[in-house]
């Protein structure tokens, strides 16, 4: 099998070593190297044109014993079958990791939004709602927004569910508006937990905020809030990209215009900056890289050529495993995915205890109550990865995986 196209094995490669060093025998491993469920389903739309288009979906439960799972949905063309479960695993351990009471959960749906109408859109979100509304809930499992879907997708999943359900249980789905029972803070929590973790990197580096250049694949809701903190903390965002193109000016970007005026006009010209493509961005002279956009962006071809001292995986899955053992060996500090991307899952989860209790929290709260969590998750993993000489990626998957395993352990599945 091909590299890139290995996130389960690599998963599973990684959890075996932690379910190791954690003193498992190979029945945990057996039990959690795969879901407990995976559902495909086929979700039938009538199209803007009359005719009806059939769109295929995934949602997979990784692991339940600490509570019902919970993850994002995504709408993407590439979404297949094997990557939603890698990413419902790396749920289970992104929950553990800031100790949530939560399993991993995921899912998708085949489609390229970019190409469909909002009634189209709506059709998919309802569609695929109906078709797994008997497998998720509230205390089973509870979605939420992820790549391509946003707040708007939220609301029409939580509105179908309600119908089918004939009730009305805002914690069912996280990432809703606020006027919907969303939480503050759940719009920039990614960003704000994956900026916590810049923090934490650049005083193990010794690097100051201000001196620091930093490079962000990806403008959507991770990368854009990223560039937009880290601009107004001082930090010099020297490049930035979307899908189709990525761009640079060693000076910094002025972040500001940029979000002012990213859907007019030519920004490249405009501010006159380099444009490069996504693969060369990944390689620019900066301090700090953060991938915030796909899966397999860092691999065996470019994990040599990127100068980054600091790389902050703000998207799942971006580095491959063999990329990981490069960029170690070169002695990069890794601040991995399950680690660096929990910010949004954690206001995710305190939305659904507001949701539960009725009782809305200040922005001010959400923030500190954030900082805590990251903080010392980050210092935990790092001091694992120290004490113990293992990668920053083994080190966050043992700290993550040890509350599922031993709630597996005292159910007795294992
Ligand atoms: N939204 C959230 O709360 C969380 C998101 N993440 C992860 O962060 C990453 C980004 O997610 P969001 O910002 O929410 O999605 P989004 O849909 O808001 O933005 C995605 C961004 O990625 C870019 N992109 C898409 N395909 C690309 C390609 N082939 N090459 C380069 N860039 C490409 C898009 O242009 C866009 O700027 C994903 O890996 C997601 O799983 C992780 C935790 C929580
Ligand atoms: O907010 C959530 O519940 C899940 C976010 C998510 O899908 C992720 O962290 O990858």
């Amino acid at each position: 099998m091909a590299e890139t196209s290995n996130l389960i094995k690599s998963t599973q490669t990684v959890l075996h070593k932690a379910l190791d060093m954690l003193g498992y025998d190979e029945g945990m491993y057996d039990l959690i190297k795969e879901p407990s469920r995976v559902l495909t389903v086929r979700i039938p739309v009538r199209m803007d044109d009359g005719s009806v288009k059939v769109f295929t979906g995934y949602r997979a439960q990784h692991n339940d014993a600490a509570g019902p799972t919970k993850g994002g949905i995504r709408f993407h063309p590439d979404v297949d079958r094997d990557e939603v479960i890698a990413l419902s695993m790396w749920m289970t351990i992104k929950a553990g990791i800031v100790n949530l009471p939560y399993g991993g959960g995921k899912g998708g749906v085949v489609c390229n939004p970019k190409e469909l109408s909002q009634r189209e859109i709506e059709g998919i979100a309802r569609g695929y709602i109906r078709a797994i509304s008997q497998f998720v809930g509230p205390l089973k499992d509870i979605p939420a927004p992820d790549v391509y879907t946003n707040a708007q997708v939220m609301s029409w999943m939580l509105d179908e569910y309600s119908m089918k359900h004939n009730d009305n249980p805002l914690e069912f789905i996280t990432g809703k508006p606020l006027s919907l029972g969303g939480s503050k803070g759940r719009n920039t929590a990614t960003a704000m937990g994956a900026v916590i973790c810049v923090k934490k990197g650049l005083e193990k580096r010794g690097i100051k905020i201000e001196d620091a250049r930093v490079a962000v694949q990806g403008f959507g809701n991770a990368g854009s809030f990223i560039s937009k903190i880290l601009y107004d903390e001082g930090a010099k965002i020297v490049g930035i990209s979307r899908s189709t193109r990525a761009l640079y000016d060693e000076k910094g970007i002025d972040i500001d215009y940029v979000i002012e005026n990213k859907d007019k006009g030519n920004i490249a010209e405009e501010l006159d900056l380099q444009v490069l493509t996504n693969d060369e961005l990944l390689e620019v002279d900066c301090d700090i890289l953060i991938p915030a956009a796909i899966a397999n962006q860092i691999t065996v071809d470019n994990a040599e050529n990127i100068k980054a001292d600091i790389i902050v995986e703000a998207a799942n899955g971006p580095t491959t495993e063999e990329a990981t053992a490069m960029l170690t060996e070169r002695g990069k500090l890794i601040v991995p995915d399950v680690l660096a991307s929990a910010g949004g899952v954690t206001v995710s989860y305190f939305e659904w205890v507001q949701n539960k209790t009725g009782y809305y929290w200040e922005e001010d709260e959400i923030h500190e109550l954030l900082e805590d969590k990251m903080s010392k998750s980050f210092d935990d993993i790092y001091e694992f990865h120290e004490v113990r000489q293992v990668d920053m990626r083994l080190a966050a998957y043992v700290v993550g995986i040890r509350k599922t395993a031993e709630a597996v352990r005292y159910r007795n599945w294992a």
